[in-house]
């Protein structure tokens, strides 16, 4: 059993007190989830569990016995490892090398090559993770990461798991699996921790559930005595209410002369789709990875792209923003080919583009949050806004800065680096800047990775509202709920090829219908099992249409 008892954990950087008293124990054999709004603490407690930073105050045991926790080692040799919510693994390394790693080795810290490989492929075989042990960790898929990760812990025999919403970017399909092994190991007399902000598939799975609200625990209950309704109410309070401003939506930022965005021939395009995308091919290394793709995004719409984040998704996402030159095709944004051309064409065409690479391209996690919030500024003088001469006036910054703030609702200094926000509130603040830019087609990359009940609401309703204003959004995710809540049209991809579409009927986004694959829950799974390539032979869905 572990216990954490009356941790405080304030970060002086800032001035947070991320936790205040809170009291935590994870039993054996036990799946406990660990729910809260954005900024609640929860991955701070668990950092604190892991050994990944120390508390302020407070006491952790592990049996009954006082345990101090210098570092993340320390808190493995008391059997507690964390799967992080984006696993690193040493590039170019096989996936026994990355299991290993750190590790002692044998006798007198020697390590047999052969003996460890044949040690990793066995432990993971035994598990059923369909990971070979000599595969390159540069083309593991992000579920194969995941399940490296955990491999490493169980390998150096880990009772406690702690998973950071380990299904935020995973298919229906890689979810049920991951939910079946944690449900294997809880029966091997394991304890896991899971943190995620969908209540509904956590309820179901968990036996407890902890509840932190602004860094304090506010109940811990059986999973099964209590509904998703109750427990939002304990997270989030009457807060909920003053979030979920449905009369709220995104006014691009407004400068001191107004922006115009133009395509090359805007007159003779005014009815066209904001975004055409003809025959376009990537193959990487003579590998085809996109095969010629059609489709258009319609002014005022809002279409869905589902599939497997590695497997095509981000290589589409990449070609059509101009990170990536495709060896085929073309992609006219608002009547202006922009294939070829780089981001910075693409994006002074009319569009704007959040990335999946939260960490890398869309943020400088260690620069402060400043530094990301100015990214797309240097465009301003090109769009004849205050800025001539490459001369950027210093109070136009901060009146942009501010705006995208109070947009996110998050009123902390942006001068603290990013990683110092909590992930929630740092997807807030890219999707805020993003919509601040004066453009008409919106790209976007899993839109409600890592936001709380109640701001993935409000963001769905606020890109309604975007596009309901004759803008267009094209929303790349692996979560199928969000797309079906908020897109006229979802595309389903798989293989590199669109292998279907589905056209939502507006008045049946409410609620399921009751009639087979045309209800929500049949859309859902249809879609689940489309992007896997399941159930083919009977349905291979063409065109499916609910209107
Ligand atoms: N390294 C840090 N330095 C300063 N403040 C931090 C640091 N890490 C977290 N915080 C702050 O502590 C608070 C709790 O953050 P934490 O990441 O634990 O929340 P969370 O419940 O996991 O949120 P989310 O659901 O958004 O991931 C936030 O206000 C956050 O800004």
């Amino acid at each position: 059993m572990v216990e954490l008892r009356g941790i405080q954990k304030y970060f002086p950087a800032n001035g947070v007190h991320a936790l205040e008293n809170a009291d935590f124990t994870l039993l054996p054999g036990e799946i406990h989830a660990l729910v809260g709004e954005n900024g609640a603490g929860k991955s701070t407690l668990m950092h604190i569990m892991a050994g990944f930073i120390r508390p302020s105050a407070g006491s952790i045991y592990t049996d009954g016995t006082l345990v101090n926790f210098p570092g993340p080692a320390a808190a493995l040799a008391c059997g507690i490892g964390m799967v992080r919510q984006h696993p690193r693994l040493v590039p170019g390394f096989q996936v026994w090398e990355a299991c290993i790693l750190g590790s002692a080795g044998g006798a007198a810290g020697i390590i047999r090559k052969k003996k460890m490989r044949k040690m990793v492929q066995e432990v993971s075989d035994q598990w059923g993770f369909d990971l070979p042990a000599d595969q390159g960790t540069d083309t593991l898929t992000v579920s194969q990461r995941q399940k490296c990760a955990i491999l490493s812990l169980l390998l150096r025999n880990a009772e406690y798991l702690i998973f950071d919403e380990p299904t935020a970017v995973l298919t229906p399909l890689e979810t049920e699996r991951l939910f079946d092994l944690m449900g294997r190991l809880r029966s091997q007399g394991k304890g896991i921790v899971l943190i995620s902000h969908k209540l509904e598939e956590t309820l179901a799975l968990a036996d407890r559930v902890t509840v932190l609200r602004k860094g304090e625990v506010t109940a811990t209950l059986r999973a099964d005595t209590v509904s998703s309704e109750e427990i939002s109410t304990l997270m989030f309070g009457t807060d909920r209410e003053t979030r979920s401003d449905s009369t709220a939506d995104f006014p691009a930022f407004l400068p001191e002369q107004p922006a115009m965005v133009h395509g090359e021939n805007d007159g003779e395009h005014e009815q066209a789709p904001l975004l055409r995308v003809t025959g376009l091919t990537v193959e990487i290394s003579k590998r085809p990875f996109i095969r010629s793709i059609d489709f258009e995004v319609p002014r005022g719409k809002i279409i869905g792209i589902a599939g497997v984040r590695d497997s095509g998704l981000e290589t589409l996402e990449l070609a059509l923003t101009g990170f990536l030159n495709p060896s085929g095709g073309t992609v006219e944004v608002n009547g202006t080919r922009t294939d070829n051309k780089g981001p910075r064409t693409f994006r002074k065409a009319g569009a704007a583009y959040l990335s999946a690479d939260r960490t890398g391209t869309a943020l400088a996690m260690q620069l402060p949050l400043w530094d990301s919030l100015i990214v797309h500024a240097h465009r301003r003088a090109e769009m004849g806004l205050p800025g001539h001469f490459g001369i950027m006036k210093r109070s136009y910054l901060e009146a942009w800065v501010q705006h995208i703030m109070n947009r996110a609702q998050v009123s902390r200094s942006p001068r603290n680096p990013a990683e110092s926000f909590s992930g929630g509130m740092l997807q807030r603040l890219v999707l805020a800047r993003e919509f601040a830019e004066p453009v008409q087609l919106m790209v976007l990359a899993e839109p409600s990775w890592g936001l709380d009940t109640a701001g993935r609401e409000l963001l769905i309703t606020r890109i309604k509202k975007y596009a309901a204003g004759g803008k267009s959004v094209l929303a790349f995710s692996t979560d199928v709920e969000e797309l079906i809540a908020m897109a006229d049209e979802i595309l389903v991809l798989r293989n590199g090829e669109i292998a279907a579409r589905f056209l939502l009927g507006k008045q049946e986004l409410r609620g399921p219908e009751t009639d087979g694959a045309s209800s929500g829950q049949g859309i859902r799974e249809l879609i689940g099992q489309t992007m896997v390539g399941m159930g083919e032979s009977s349905s291979a869905p063409e065109d499916q249409n609910r209107e």
